[in-house]
């Protein structure tokens, strides 16, 4: 059984993976980059091996040394270090499960199989059954992304029963913009002391409304202390500066998706903002053009979302 262990709450930043121009994982930057996530951005828990850092993209290996680098760095300021296990193969996730046990992770998670899918939700269910199992200590996270799994299965039919069939079982990690699913996912487990982390980054207020305890995303790597302005507000139930913060997250999110965003481009910005360099992304991913970067940075400088720009006196949208 899982100990009972402190809920996972709060922001929680998607881990990119640092490569270096030839496209090695640069492990040497793990260290400044966790003290930057909890220094600069008041982020202290993360999700490694994600979407963002590429997990699927890495060999097993790879993915082993980066939980095991990521947990030994975060000892001692990180919250929570959560580990994706999620693979095609059921023997690799079990494997990757096992090791971050052993390592000290503080939970897992796991999407779905998504090239040989599974199409009920039973079949899903067993499929991440034997994945909890094999790290039969650690909270288990389903990680819900039906737009890139392509595994439509609702969270909410997911989640009925499922601890009996996952004593694990402490959450779900919703990237998703169907606020019916999530919302009846909380609705109908308020009994229950599940983790429910909305993972799509624009919409975070709408998902605090209908009771998300937590979020997980890629731009609390580098807009982590303007969110948490915006929780802040939202749980001294200021709705209205809570939603002026989600607008000016809003209008970088939306500036950048029409740009074309995705990991490349989250790898060039959190360089820019941060100083530490998180280099290229691997094949199939190329890097962010130039183009991109420059464009995002001007429209960083404009929202104040840069530290020591020194344009305050020019016109920045109102984003305080
Ligand atoms: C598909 C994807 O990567 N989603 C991320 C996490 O789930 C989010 O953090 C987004 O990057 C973010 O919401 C911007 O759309
Ligand atoms: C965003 C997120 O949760 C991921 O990168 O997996």
């Amino acid at each position: 059984m899982a100990s009972p262990k402190k809920k996972l709450q709060g922001l929680v930043a998607a881990t990119i993976t640092p490569m270096t121009e030839n496209g090695e994982i640069n492990f040497s930057v793990i260290g400044r980059y966790v003290d930057y996530l909890v220094e600069e951005q008041g982020v202290k828990s993360i999700f490694v091996n994600g979407t963002t850092g590429e997990g699927l993209s890495l060999s097993i290996e790879e993915r082993r040394r980066v939980a095991e680098e990521w947990v030994t760095k975060g000892k001692n300021k990180l919250d929570q270090v959560v580990i994706h296990v999620g693979a095609l193969s059921l023997k690799e996730s079990q494997e990757l499960a096992k090791h971050a046990a052993e390592i000290g992770a503080d939970g897992i998670a796991v999407i779905a199989p998504f090239f040989l899918k599974p199409w009920n939700k039973d079949v899903l269910i067993n499929f991440l059954k034997e994945v909890a199992a094999s790290a039969p200590a650690l909270p288990f996270y389903y990680y819900h992304i039906p737009a890139l799994t392509g595994v439509k299965i609702r969270a909410e039919e997911l989640l009925d029963g499922i601890q009996d069939k996952i004593p694990t079982f402490q959450g779900l990690k919703f990237s998703d913009t169907d606020l019916l699913d999530f919302g009846q996912c909380v609705d109908q487990n308020r009994q229950r002391q599940f983790a429910f982390l909305f993972g799509v980054d624009e919409q975070l207020l709408s998902a605090l409304v209908m009771g998300a305890t937590g979020a997980v995303g890629s731009t609390y790597n580098y807009l982590g202390k303007k969110t948490n302005q915006m929780l802040e507000a939202f749980e001294q139930k200021d709705f209205s500066s809570a939603l002026n913060y989600q607008f000016c997250i809003q209008r970088f999110i939306n500036f950048v998706l029409k740009l074309g965003f995705g990991v490349s481009q989250t790898k060039a910005i959190m360089t820019l903002v941060s100083g530490i360099p998180m280099g290229p992304p691997r094949l199939p991913l190329q890097k962010a053009s130039r183009e991109f970067t420059d464009n995002a940075e001007a429209k960083l400088k404009s929202l104040d979302f840069l530290p020591f720009t020194g344009l305050k006196d020019r016109n920045l949208e109102t984003c305080s």
